[in-house]
């Protein structure tokens, strides 16, 4: 019977089936962070239960991390009361933590990948709902609840059942200063935040295929956007350059047996799915967002939706837009390029490569925060680090930042960021906080100019 990618690597982990009912998934990598860690391991201590295999469990400390003075102890209270319970309960368990500081530091969605631990054909989860950013490999990658982190620790397996299939494909050729970013946002805008409840959903097409991985991971990770379980792309040679050589990719002949098998792993070209999308690439233009959620999107030329609509005039009163204009010339006093949706070293390419020789508008706080200690060295070996702080922007330690506030990057209320992260939601940056949602070339132009501008007409 023909299958999909997705159909593929699920039956491939499957364990056990209940006759009309869910199944048991193995599971092949699990990712912790300090957030949603806690009440799972007291959950498995007050059952006393071992973990079942702490070599397939991989911990990072991120969202609570201070990106200032990294050196030095923690000032928030809470923040260091949970990277310190963190570093206790890994400790305890055998489990592998790259704890604040550490070479390998990093969002736990950046330095996974980086580090080859993500890889094509895998089931990975994560209490973490951008845990679809891995399926940018091929992997079944997804986001679970606290109890669900238990029951991995407990059995390295999870009762679940299959998701819907579906598909997306966007061919053609993308025009001048449109990024993966765009793509993404373009989508949901085009098909809504609910679009994907039920599904899991394949990238395909042109698009897709031309695109880095840095960009699939982009893509990817905005999928729990559209309320989809998860996205994936297919392996292909671009794939397979990116995890060769990784520090925990397979080497030698292992490599080429997990090769063969990575091969095999695209849709059948005759297989179903239960949902199909097509979009052209030449449709597609840099995009913002104007509401509180990641739906509200419209090109960056075009105008807000003029409809009555209780739920877009909720958020236009949040934002305080109005319906019909345009938001070229709004000024902004804060940007935000960061969190693992835009924190890999070619959004920091693409950004440095629009700044050089430019200077950041006086009004602005513009904050740079990388995704990892890898892609702040890289940073730094690429001279990025000089363009940046010639331009007067501030090159931060990484960490999630300013994409939800748990830590000490907040934007005050009532002011705008122009954001490269996930999430426009209300209050998402900092109490009373509003975020404009735009790829990191639109950020970086924002910040030179102060206030949102055309960028299809600047670019040469
Ligand atoms: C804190 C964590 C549970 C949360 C998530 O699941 O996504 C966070 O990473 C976010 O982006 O809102
Ligand atoms: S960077 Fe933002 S979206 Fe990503 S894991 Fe951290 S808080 Fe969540």
């Amino acid at each position: 019977m023909s299958k999909t990618l997705f159909d593929k690597v699920w039956d491939a982990h499957v364990v056990h089936t209940i006759e009309d009912g869910p199944q048991i998934l193995y599971i092949d990598k699990h990712l912790i962070h300090e957030v949603t860690s806690p009440q799972a391991f007291n959950e498995l201590e007050k059952r006393g239960l071992p973990i079942f295999r702490p070599q397939q469990v991989l911990a990072t400390a991120d969202h609570n991390t201070p990106t200032k003075d990294q050196h030095l102890p923690i000032k928030d209270e809470l923040s260091r009361k949970q990277l310190s319970q963190l570093s206790e309960n890994c400790e305890k368990h055998g489990i592998q933590l790259y704890e604040l500081g550490h070479k390998y530091n990093g969002i736990v969605h950046v330095m996974a990948p980086e580090l080859g631990i993500t890889q094509p054909g895998m089931s990975i989860v994560c209490g973490d709902s951008h845990t679809s950013t891995h399926g940018a490999f091929g992997s079944i990658a997804f986001g679970i609840g606290t109890s669900q982190v238990a029951q991995v620790f407990a059995s390295q397996c999870l009762l679940l059942t299959k998701p819907k299939s579906m598909r997306i494909k966007v061919n053609g050729k993308l025009k001048k200063g449109v990024l993966p970013k765009d793509v993404i946002l373009y989508i949901i805008s085009q098909i809504g935040t609910n679009a994907g409840t039920g599904y899991f959903c394949e990238y395909a097409g042109d698009v897709f295929e031309n695109m880095s991985m840095e960009g699939r991971m982009t893509v990817c990770n905005m999928s729990i956007e559209m309320g989809a379980r998860g996205g994936i792309i297919a392996p292909d040679e671009t794939t397979f350059d990116y995890v060769k050589g990784r520090k925990f990719a397979p080497k030698g002949q292992e490599w080429e047996n997990q090769l063969d098998n990575w091969k095999s792993l695209p849709t059948d070209s005759d297989a179903k799915f239960d949902k199909e999308y097509t979009f052209d690439a030449e449709d597609i233009e840099p995009m913002i967002t104007f509401g509180t959620n990641p739906g509200m999107g419209i090109k960056i030329n075009g105008f807000i939706p003029d409809q009555n609509d209780s739920s877009l005039e909720k958020s236009l009163k949040y934002m305080d837009f109005k319906k019909g204009e345009s938001l070229i010339h709004k000024p902004i006093n804060y940007v935000f390029i960061g969190s693992c949706t835009n924190s890999r070293i070619e959004d920091f390419r693409v950004a440095a490569e629009y700044i050089k020789g430019k200077k950041k508008a006086k009004n602005v706080t513009a904050w740079l925060v990388p995704g990892s200690r890898q892609v702040e060295q890289q940073i730094e070996a690429e001279g990025l680090k000089t363009i940046f702080t010639e331009a007067g922007f501030e090159l931060r330690q990484p960490g999630c930042s300013a994409c939800l506030a748990m830590n000490d990057d907040k934007i005050p209320a009532g002011e705008y960021c122009v954001s490269t992260s996930n999430r426009n939601f209300e209050g998402r940056q900092g109490q009373g906080s509003r975020t404009l949602l735009a790829s990191p070339l639109l950020a970086a132009a924002t910040a030179i100019e102060g206030k949102i501008i055309d960028i299809t007409t600047h670019l040469n």
